[in-house]
């Protein structure tokens, strides 16, 4: 399998090259060049075999030659070993949980996967790998566990000061050892270029051996597809799903529509956003439009410039019409998010997360209006990050689990810094 840039401006590269680079060099994203299609086996035995089988299948074509057989087997396991129940919330609505992993987003997956590639990858590099990241919440967090302690990788990861929640801060600020965080003045947006301008300055990549963590990276994006086997295989309607993915930088909901037209039965995909609404506003105008992003409560999705729509397009060679017959995307706001959160408490005891409540309220909306569909959303993140938002609204208190509470103990470690490339160049060429 080769990936090439979907800028068009640099040469094909294995996977292993991709992970080790992030981003192409003409600063384009890497895509691969055939979408494999799935084997009779997964198609036709899918509630039979075990995540860590599939979990194998579904990635070995992306991986090709670059990882042994034994290699990807233990690293897919070792990525996947929590649940990813799909529990119901009332007849027609369901919730795949994706906060069952160590930082209680559905970011673990990903980070897990691509720290254990780089750690194979790094085994007879003497020079050392610096991850640089940029995150808006989530990404921040589940990078900073999934690379803890591996040999030879350091990471730096960039976030928007005060707008990520306080356990979302504590996860990513407390590490220490090998992880550096941040802390911007600015917003996810601001973080995010200039992690892709560093990764094209000269100075910076003599200095540093540098790649990304974000969904930017085929070794980040790419296992997210495992989700969406995972909920079709626990589906047990007849028809296809609706399904309603949360989307901030639009690497999730890629990984889903790239893993249906590999073969996965899926009828529709919902893309729910919050008040950052570029992608919702480009598919009902078709102008792409130019926007800052805004904080709401929904922070991991506070992202104006979504990286992977490009990938998301290309799926669709880059056609809209195409893209429309089976992909739409809304734009839910806070004072929605709020009620959704509560009527869905009172009416079925079930607990959203913000971002799971943007996804629920577009669902929702979505089977009214096309009769005889159901589907699921992805709850891309655990209530108990957030609880200035839920517990207020639902009047309880939500337990911390057991794991989490030791971050109640750590110090804050975090770097202030100017919303300038300048100045984190500066900072990283004077260590
Ligand atoms: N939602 C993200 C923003 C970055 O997305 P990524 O999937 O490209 O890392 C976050 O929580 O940081």
């Amino acid at each position: 399998m080769r990936y090439y840039s979907l800028n068009k401006k640099s040469p094909s590269v294995s996977f292993k090259e991709a992970v080790v680079s992030g981003q192409a060099p003409d600063r384009g994203l890497y895509f691969p060049e055939k979408i494999p299609a799935l084997s009779t086996n997964l198609k036709e035995n899918l509630s039979n075999l075990s995540k860590e089988d599939i979990s194998f299948e579904v990635m070995k074509p992306f991986v090709d030659k670059d990882l042994p057989d034994n290699e990807l087997r233990r690293i897919v396991s070792e990525t996947i070993n929590f649940p990813f129940p799909l529990v119901t919330i009332n007849e027609n609505i369901s919730s795949l949980e994706l906060f069952h992993g160590p930082t209680y987003a559905f970011k673990d997956v990903g980070a897990r996967f691509m720290s254990r590639c780089l750690g194979y990858f790094n085994q007879n590099n003497h020079r050392k790998t610096t991850i640089l990241v940029a995150t808006s919440g989530d990404t921040g967090g589940a990078v900073a566990n999934g690379f803890l302690g591996v040999e030879g990788v350091e990471v730096i990861i960039l976030y928007p000061s005060g707008k990520v929640s306080p356990v979302q801060e504590l996860q990513l600020t407390t590490c220490g050892q090998n992880i550096t965080a941040l802390e911007v003045k600015g917003t996810f947006d601001d973080c995010q270029a200039i992690v892709k301008e560093a990764f094209t300055d000269n100075d910076l990549n003599d200095k540093y051996q540098l790649t990304s963590a974000n969904s930017i990276n085929v070794g980040r994006w790419l296992p997210q597809q495992l989700y969406y086997f995972f909920a079709l295989q626990q589906w047990k309607e007849k028809e296809p799903p609706i399904v309603c993915v949360p989307s901030g930088n639009f690497g999730n909901i890629c990984a889903g529509v790239l893993a249906h037209i590999s073969g996965l039965p899926v009828k529709h995909f919902i893309a729910a956003c919050n008040a950052n609404d570029t992608v919702p506003e480009y598919l009902a105008t078709e102008k792409y439009p130019e926007k800052k992003s805004v904080a709401t409560i929904s922070n991991a999705m506070d992202v104006a410039n979504p990286s992977n729509f490009i990938r998301v397009m290309e799926l669709f060679h880059q056609q809209l019409p195409e893209l429309k017959k089976s992909f739409s995307s809304v734009s839910i706001s806070d004072n929605i998010t709020r009620k959704t959160i509560t009527r869905v408490f009172d009416e079925t005891g079930y607990m959203l997360d913000p971002h799971g409540a943007v996804a629920y309220h577009a669902l929702d909306n979505y089977l009214q209006k096309n009769k005889n569909t159901k589907g699921f959303i992805l709850e891309t993140a655990h209530p108990v990050k957030f609880p200035d938002v839920v517990e207020d609204l639902l009047q309880v208190k939500i337990p911390l689990p057991e794991e989490a509470k030791h971050l109640f103990e750590k110090e804050k470690k975090s770097i202030l810094m100017e919303a300038s490339f300048e100045k984190i160049k500066e900072w990283m060429m004077g260590r």
